[in-house]
């Protein structure tokens, strides 16, 4: 479910935009020419594997870091160029917080007020609108190193959003955090949205990115290896597959003797067979099994979501989601042999997500 509604008949302005960035560390090219375009007023999520370079993206678009080659524009203004014009336009929550634990959230924020040049009273009372904003009224006088994960990465929000910037980049916001934190965090995000900000997210969680963006974008070998909407997304991946568990190994082996081309994983004792979900296949698999005599214990039917795309996308290989569902990515099964990807170079798998 996006973020923001516009039936607009006038595309948005742009908020980022970006052409053929580079950005190498010694030989190991990091960033490999990716171009971005993302409208005003919309959350755009960028997901990618441990190391893919989505960090180092949100540092230069950020101007802490220059590209090597490539150019890009923030709110307008030119990265290189005008750097200090993008500062004052955005505000960045990274994996390491700003917060100062050994002061109170209340002076984290006053401090974050002196450092924009807030007078006295507004930077007080804008502190204590981002605080209640941020529902971290009732904690405010109480030393950050004291909050829960969930109430430091709100408050580092909060001081992020003392100096009012159009555009927010968000750097794995709610990695760590338990579900409920995160879903508070979600609503966060869309009322910044919903309010005009334009938020540029990286995550390592794929229903994150399904339930926030507007578009999304997976970086992988230093590209950007698709962009779009989560549906459009999801379309690049032809069909799903259906999963069978067997009781024994005898009856798993003689159905994978009999189904042919599948997906094994002789551990957990299931078989996994390309197919589009549809009635036709279904009939068409159980008879192959009752022909042979072999009854599974269970059929599920996988239609293709967010997660099948960045697998196949980066190459990693698939979980079974009836164990991980909204997990970050981690490798347990052999992936299947269909990936849109361009790249004629085969994909290892990555690393597994913290
Ligand atoms: N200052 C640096 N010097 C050398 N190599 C670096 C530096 N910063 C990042 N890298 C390397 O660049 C690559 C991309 O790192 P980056 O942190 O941007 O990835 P990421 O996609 O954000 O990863 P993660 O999901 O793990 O946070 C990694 O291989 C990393 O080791």
């Amino acid at each position: 479910m996006p973020t923001s509604s516009r039936g607009d008949a006038h595309p948005p302005p742009l908020a980022v935009s970006a052409v053929g960035l580079r950005k190498a560390y010694g030989d190991h090219t990091v960033l490999d020419g990716v171009d971005l375009h993302i409208p005003a007023g919309s959350v755009f999520a960028l997901l990618g594997p441990n190391g893919a370079g989505k960090t180092t993206l949100v540092k230069i678009l950020s101007t802490l870091i220059t590209a090597d080659g490539g150019q890009a524009q923030v709110a307008g203004h030119d990265i290189t160029a005008s750097p200090d014009g993008v500062r004052a336009a955005i505000g960045v929550t990274g994996q390491f917080s700003a917060v100062d634990g050994l002061i109170t959230g209340e002076e984290n924020m006053l401090l974050m007020a002196d450092l924009h040049h807030l007078p006295g009273r507004e930077g007080r009372r804008i502190a204590a609108e981002l605080l209640e904003r941020l529902d971290l009224t009732d904690a405010a006088r109480k030393p950050a190193q004291s909050y829960s994960g969930g109430m430091k990465r709100r408050l580092d929000i909060a001081m992020t959003l003392v100096g009012a910037p159009r555009i927010i980049f968000l750097d794995e916001p709610t990695t760590g955090l338990d579900p409920r934190s995160r879903h508070t965090l979600w609503q966060i995000i869309r009322e910044l949205v919903a309010s005009g900000t334009t938020v540029f997210l990286t995550t390592q969680y794929l229903e994150e990115a399904d339930q926030l963006a507007d578009r999304i974008a997976v970086l992988n070998d230093g590209r950007i290896a698709a962009e779009g909407t989560a549906d459009e997304l999801k379309r690049l991946i032809p069909g799903g597959h259906v999963r069978l568990r067997f009781l024994g190994p005898a009856a798993y082996r003689s159905a994978a003797d009999a189904l042919g081309d599948t997906v094994q994983d002789g551990e957990a004792l299931t078989l996994r067979i390309p197919s589009d979900g549809s009635q036709r296949e279904l009939h068409a698999i159980l008879d192959r099994l009752g022909t042979a005599g072999i009854e599974a214990d269970e059929l599920t039917v996988h239609t293709p979501d967010l997660d099948d795309v960045f697998f196949a996308l980066t190459g990693s290989t698939a979980p079974d989601r009836s164990e991980h569902s909204g997990k970050p990515h981690q490798s347990s099964e052999p992936h299947q042999s269909s990936e849109p990807h361009q790249s004629s170079e085969p994909h290892q798998p990555k690393e597994a997500a913290r």
